[in-house]
C-alpha cells in the first residue's frame, strides 16, 4: 500500500502552479537578470531548442576561454566526506588550518572511524566528553550519521598507516605543534555557526550570515537557534544519513524557499501594505510563496522515483516495487523533515509531490561539488623542496604523512544544484566543460570552453565520459531520459591530460552511491610513495586546466 499525503490532495491545486512549467518569457527574464550576477559574459539562455532550455553564446569564446562561473542555488557537502574535510558549510572552502585539518582527521582515523563506517562508535565516544579539542564539539550529529555508504574518495582502511601518539594529535588540532612551511597555505579561520549548533562551520562572518538568512536558521539543530523540534531535526538528518544524503540538499531547497517567503512578506509589509490585506488574501499568500519558490521552478524536473534509473541489480520485474521503495523513503524523509520545520504558510511545500520534484530535479541536473585538498598542496610542496631543506621538513611531515596513509589527500564532496550550468544541454562531442581550476576553491562550477565556440552556437558539455562506446553512453544517458542522436567525433584532448574536478553524478536509489573510476592521468611523479592518484566520480568527467598538474605532464 502506498503512504499518501493529506497535503498533496488539500493543496493539488496550488502544487500544479507551483509545477507549472514558467513561460519562456518568465524565464527569459529570470536568467537574464541572472546572469548579469554571474562571473560571465556573451551567453543566453534560450528556451526554444530541440531540448527545451539551452545555453547560447552571444560572443565568441576561444579554447580555454571561461563561459561562466556559476553560483550554486543549493549544495551539501557529502556526509560521509565530513570526517575527511572541515570545510566551510556555505561556500566548501576548507577552513582552520593545514595542522587542524591533519589533526582533525587523525583524531577521527584514531578513533577506529573511516569515512563510512561506526560513525556511531565515534559520536558516542565523542559525546562521552572524550573530544580532545572543542571545534569538534557539536559535529556530532553530522558526523554520527553515515555509517552506510562509501564515497570513492573518502578514507578506507586498507592501507598501512602507522599511528601516532594522542598528545601529538591533540597538540597539532590545539595549535601547539605547528608544521614547517604551512604557513605557505594558510586558511581561513573557523566561524562557527551564529545558531550555535556547532555542525556548521564557515570561512568567514559574511558566509555565516548569508547561511543562515538563506537556509540555516531553520535548519540549526541548536536549541537557542529557535528551531522548533530540534529532536525531530535531528531525527531527519540521521535518515537522511542511513539512507540517502539527497535529502538534505532537498532539505535547504524547502528552508530557502520559506526564508525567502518571510523576506518578501516582511518587505511588502515594510511597504506599507496592510497586515489585513496579507492575512486575510489567501491568493496574496500563495502569490508571495510563488514568488520565492521562483528560483526553484526553473530548474528542470521529474518525480524522483519517476526519472530515477533503475540500478543494475534490480530486474525489470520489480521496476514497480523499486519505484515504489523510493516514493516510501521519500514520504519517511519529508514526515520527519515536516515535523521540524513545517511552517503552515507554506504548506504545499511540504506536499509529496514537491518534496519528489526537488530531488528529481537534483538527479537531473546537480554537479559534484569537488574541492581539491590544500593538505595535499602542503605534502606537494614539502616533496619539491630543495634539499636540505626536504629533509629538515620531512624529518617532521613524514611521520603524519605515514599516519595519514593514501587518503591524506581526500577532497571535499558533495552534490550541488547550479541554476544557469543546469540549463547547459548534453552533448558526446561538448564544446565546453565544468572544471576547477588552481584559483577556483570554492564549491563553484566554472565552465571553461573546449575548443573555440561561435557566435550563435549551444554551449554543450557532457553528462557522461564520452569516450565511452556508443552503447555504454547511451545507457548511461537513459539515466537523463533520453538518449543521444549526435556522432561522438573524435573529441578534443587537449585538455584531457589535466585533472578532472566536477562531473554530473546520479544521486543512487537506495543510499549514496557513486560511480567511480580512477582518472587515466599521466604517469605520476610519487610522492615519499604515495602521490595522489585522481580517484573521481563519473557519471560524467570533466577536465580542469590545472597548472598544479600541468607539471605531471
Ligand atoms: C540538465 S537539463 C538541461 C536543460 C533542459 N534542456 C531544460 O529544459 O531545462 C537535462 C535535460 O535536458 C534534456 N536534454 C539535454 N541534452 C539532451 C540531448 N542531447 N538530447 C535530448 N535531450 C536532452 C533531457 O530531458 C535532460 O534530462
Amino acid at each position: 500500500m502506498t503512504s499518501t499525503c493529506s497535503l498533496d490532495v488539500e493543496f493539488a491545486d496550488k502544487i500544479n502552479t507551483l509545477l507549472k512549467i514558467p513561460s519562456p518569457h518568465e524565464a527569459q527574464d529570470y536568467f537574464d537578470k541572472l546572469i548579469k550576477t554571474r562571473q560571465c559574459c556573451g551567453i543566453r539562455i534560450k528556451h526554444d531548442g530541440e531540448y527545451g532550455k539551452g545555453v547560447y553564446t552571444e560572443t565568441e569564446f576561444a579554447e580555454g576561454d571561461l563561459v561562466l562561473k556559476d553560483q550554486m542555488l543549493v549544495g551539501a557537502q557529502h556526509s560521509s566526506n565530513k570526517v575527511d574535510c572541515l570545510v566551510c558549510s556555505y561556500c566548501f572552502r576548507f577552513i582552520g588550518s593545514i595542522e587542524h585539518q591533519i589533526g582533525r582527521k587523525l583524531y577521527l582515523q584514531d578513533l577506529g572511524l573511516s569515512a563510512s563506517k561506526e560513525c556511531v562508535e565515534m559520536y558516542q565516544h565523542t559525546s562521552n566528553g572524550c573530544c580532545p579539542d572543542d571545534s569538534l564539539d557539536g559535529e556530532e550529529n553530522s558526523l554520527m550519521i553515515d555509517h552506510e555508504s562509501s564515497g570513492p574518495c573518502t578514507s578506507s582502511d586498507q592501507n598501512y598507516k602507522i599511528p601516532l601518539p594522542k598528545e601529538v594529535i591533540t597538540s597539532l588540532m590545539n595549535g601547539d605543534l605547528v608544521l614547517p612551511h604551512s604557513d605557505q597555505f594558510p586558511l581561513p579561520s573557523v566561524v562557527p555557526c551564529p545558531g550555535g549548533c556547532g555542525e556548521a562551520n564557515y570561512c568567514s562572518k559574511s558566509c555565516a550570515d548569508a547561511d543562515w538568512e538563506l537556509f540555516h536558521s531553520l535548519l540549526c539543530t541548536e536549541e537557542r537557534s529557535g528551531t522548533s523540534c530540534r529532536e525531530a531535526l535531528i531525527k531527519f538528518i540521521q535518515h537522511a544519513n542511513e539512507t540517502n544524503d539527497i535529502f538534505l540538499p532537498a532539505a535547504k531547497a524547502i528552508s530557502f524557499t520559506i526564508l525567502n517567503y518571510k523576506k518578501l512578506k516582511a518587505a511588502r509589509l515594510e511597504n506599507q501594505e496592510s497586515y489585513s490585506s496579507l492575512n486575510s488574501s489567501e491568493d496574496y499568500g500563495f502569490s508571495l510563496l510563488l514568488e520565492a519558490w521562483k528560483p526553484l521552478s526553473m530548474g528542470y524536473k521529474k518525480k524522483w522515483w519517476d526519472c530515477i534509473a533503475l540500478p543494475d541489480d534490480v530486474g525489470s520485474h520489480d521496476e514497480s516495487s523499486f519505484r515504489l521503495q523510493i516514493r516510501e523513503l521519500a514520504f519517511m524523509s519529508l514526515q520527519l523533515l515536516k515535523e521540524a520545520i513545517f511552517e503552515k504558510e507554506c504548506a504545499p511545500l511540504f506536499s509529496l509531490e514537491i518534496y519528489g520534484h526537488i530531488i528529481g530535479m537534483f538527479e537531473l541536473n546537480n554537479l559534484d561539488l569537488v574541492v581539491a585538498s590544500p593538505v595535499e598542496d602542503y605534502f606537494l610542496y614539502i616533496d619539491d623542496l630543495p634539499d636540505p631543506e626536504k629533509q629538515k621538513a620531512e624529518k617532521i611531515t613524514q611521520p603524519f604523512l605515514d599516519a595519514l596513509g593514501d587518503d591524506y589527500y581526500v577532497c571535499c564532496q558533495g552534490t550541488a544544484f547550479f541554476p544557469i550550468q543546469s540549463c547547459m544541454n548534453h552533448s558526446c562531442c561538448p564544446n565546453a566543460k565544468a572544471f576547477k581550476r588552481e584559483e577556483d576553491r570554492d564549491g563553484q562550477a566554472t565552465i571553461i570552453a573546449l575548443r573555440p565556440i561561435s557566435r550563435g552556437e549551444e554551449i554543450t558539455i557532457s553528462y557522461i565520459d564520452e569516450d565511452l562506446p556508443f552503447e555504454e553512453r547511451q545507457v548511461l544517458l537513459a539515466d537523463y531520459g533520453f538518449r543521444c542522436r549526435c556522432p561522438n567525433l573524435t573529441i578534443n584532448s587537449a585538455l584531457r591530460s589535466s585533472a578532472i574536478i566536477l562531473s554530473h553524478k546520479h544521486i543512487a536509489g537506495r543510499s549514496v552511491e557513486h560511480k567511480a573510476m580512477i582518472l587515466k592521468v599521466p604517469p605520476l611523479k610519487f610522492c615519499c610513495g604515495r602521490r595522489k592518484i585522481y580517484k573521481l566520480f563519473i557519471s560524467h568527467l570533466q577536465l580542469v586546466p590545472n597548472q598544479r598538474m600541468s607539471k605531471y605532464e
